[in-house]
């Protein structure tokens, strides 16, 4: 028997060729719903373009990046805002809980069964060969899914509401994830990812 595991505390999840670990809801001094509210008002979403086959979309949902260092994301940089004291108090409760340090977070606001991410690796140069990337879900609960880069083996994890999952080790360079598009209606989701954007030497 763990005399110090508890519900709340992360698990980690068997994966082959990295590192998850899972909490169904992180401790925090406020609810899911009071989070997910002032998130939803409090964060400046803006309507991204991507560029795909030469052609310009919009992303299928809106995003905001806030930290301290920019960022290039799907080949554009982005120039963060300032944390808020919201999104300073969650992130050190997820501090607490990984025992990870964070300087940057991308928000994704999932407005309704239509958003989605495509599959992609969170690699890019700056966060390091082996980055730590913690995921905090509000809000309708959606599949996140992983894709073996090699084996094309797929696992499925529902993020619900208050959810942490954090992705290390080498994980990013053997598997993709994603959030499809789903035919059942929900409601909407905010999904934050605290990352660690090493300084040039
Ligand atoms: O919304 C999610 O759970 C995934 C977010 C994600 O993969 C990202 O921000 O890079
Ligand atoms: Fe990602």
């Amino acid at each position: 028997m763990d005399l110090f595991a508890d519900d709340t505390s992360l698990r980690q999840l068997p994966i082959a060729d990295g590192e998850l670990w899972f909490t169904p809801r992180l401790p925090l001094a406020i609810t899911p719903e009071q989070a997910m509210q002032r998130l939803r008002e409090e964060t400046a979403w803006r309507a991204e373009h991507i560029q795909v086959w030469g052609k310009l979309h919009l992303q299928p949902r809106l995003m905001a990046w806030h930290g301290e260092a920019s960022y290039r994301y799907s080949g554009k940089t982005f120039h963060p805002l300032p944390f808020t004291p919201l999104q300073r108090q969650l992130k050190q409760a997820v501090e607490q809980a990984t025992g990870r340090q964070f300087n940057s977070v991308l928000l994704n606001y999932y407005r309704n069964e239509r958003d989605s991410m495509g599959f992609h690796a969170d690699d890019e140069p700056k966060l390091g060969p082996q980055p730590a990337i913690a995921s905090l879900s509000f809000g309708a609960a959606r599949t996140f899914i992983l894709k073996h880069r090699h084996t094309g083996q797929t696992v499925k994890i529902d993020l619900g509401d208050g959810a942490l999952l954090l992705m290390a080790g080498t994980l990013q360079q053997h598997w993709q994830h994603g959030i499809n598009k789903q035919t059942r209606p929900c409601g909407e989701r905010i999904n934050l990812t605290f990352r660690n954007i090493l300084h040039a030497p």
